[in-house]
């Protein structure tokens, strides 16, 4: 999907400002920044639950749907009698993601507590059955806004490690917002940073697992360093990126600055 140059007002205030992007199918995308900087609101532009002020989406070959489509936020909240099974039940699309459903319970160890009462599981647990319960119907689309809120260290880990084991994710487009990069890294490949309602970096698990970086001009636009372009004919790559490339573009390089340092911790305050 491509998205251009949208906008989006609630009253005066314009909330974002000005973003394009495109989406290939199968991308994992984790949106940060900070309070307030629009993250749920382009995930809601994306997944079409809110309409832009202007600017222009093309759907392309993506054709979401309440069918194809998962959608988990913070704090969900569910009648409290009702029991695991049968909230997973009342998710289920049809008797396959019921037998998908069953099939998830075993493979992630949750055969005890889906039996038990809404009001007698924990935050973890709970945040577990509302994505058992997604992931059951194999969705092609995949939108999870700050799902961990409220949950200690160790039941993010244990959720992550669950998201990102399991095959109906791997397979689907997915779009996570979160605070936490440690999330971001687990389940996502791309990260898109916003800041005041724009796009302050787009940038790959490569540029954030490497803290070191060059910056180089290019006498040429390098098609295949698009990932990295910061600027006309400026790119950011990684150190051992830009290493290797000192040899083979070497007459096309017009300026190399070593060690430039991505500012993430500026870039998320
Ligand atoms: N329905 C609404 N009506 C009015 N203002 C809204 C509405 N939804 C969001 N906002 C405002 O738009 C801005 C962006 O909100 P949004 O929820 O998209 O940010 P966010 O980056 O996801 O924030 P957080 O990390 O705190 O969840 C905030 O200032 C918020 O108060």
């Amino acid at each position: 999907m491509k998205i251009e140059n949208i906008t989006k007002s609630y009253g005066k205030t314009e909330v974002l400002k000005d973003i394009s992007l495109e989406i290939k199918t199968g991308e994992k995308i984790a949106l940060l920044g900070s309070n307030g900087t629009g993250k749920s609101t382009l995930m809601n532009i994306i997944n079409q639950s809110l309409a832009p002020t202007s600017g222009k989406i093309s759907y392309g070959e993506m054709h979401l749907t309440p069918e194809n489509t998962g959608y988990i936020m913070q704090n969900m909240t569910l009648p409290s009698d009702a029991r695991g099974i049968e909230i997973m039940r009342l998710f289920a699309h049809d008797k396959i993601a019921v037998a998908k459903g069953a099939e998830l319970v075993k493979n992630f160890r949750m055969t005890d507590f889906i039996t038990r009462k809404i009001s007698q599981l924990s935050g973890g647990q709970k945040q577990k059955l509302f994505l058992i319960s997604a992931l059951q119907n194999q969705p092609d689309y995949f939108f999870l806004d700050e799902i961990t809120t409220g949950l200690d260290s160790e039941s993010r880990t244990e959720l992550f490690e669950f998201l990102s084991e399991n095959d109906a994710v791997k397979q689907a487009t997915t779009v996570l917002v979160t605070h936490y990069m440690e999330e971001a890294l687990q389940l996502c490949e791309r990260f898109i940073i916003l800041k005041d309602g724009k796009i302050a970096a787009d940038l790959t698990k490569n540029d954030l697992i490497s803290d070191e970086f060059s910056e180089i001009i290019f006498d040429r636009p390098v098609k295949k360093f698009d990932n990295y372009l910061i600027a006309d004919k400026t790119y950011k790559l990684p150190k051992n990126m830009a290493e290797e490339i000192l040899t083979d573009l070497s007459k096309n390089i017009v300026s190399y600055k070593r060690d430039f340092t991505l500012d993430l911790e500026g870039l998320l305050s």
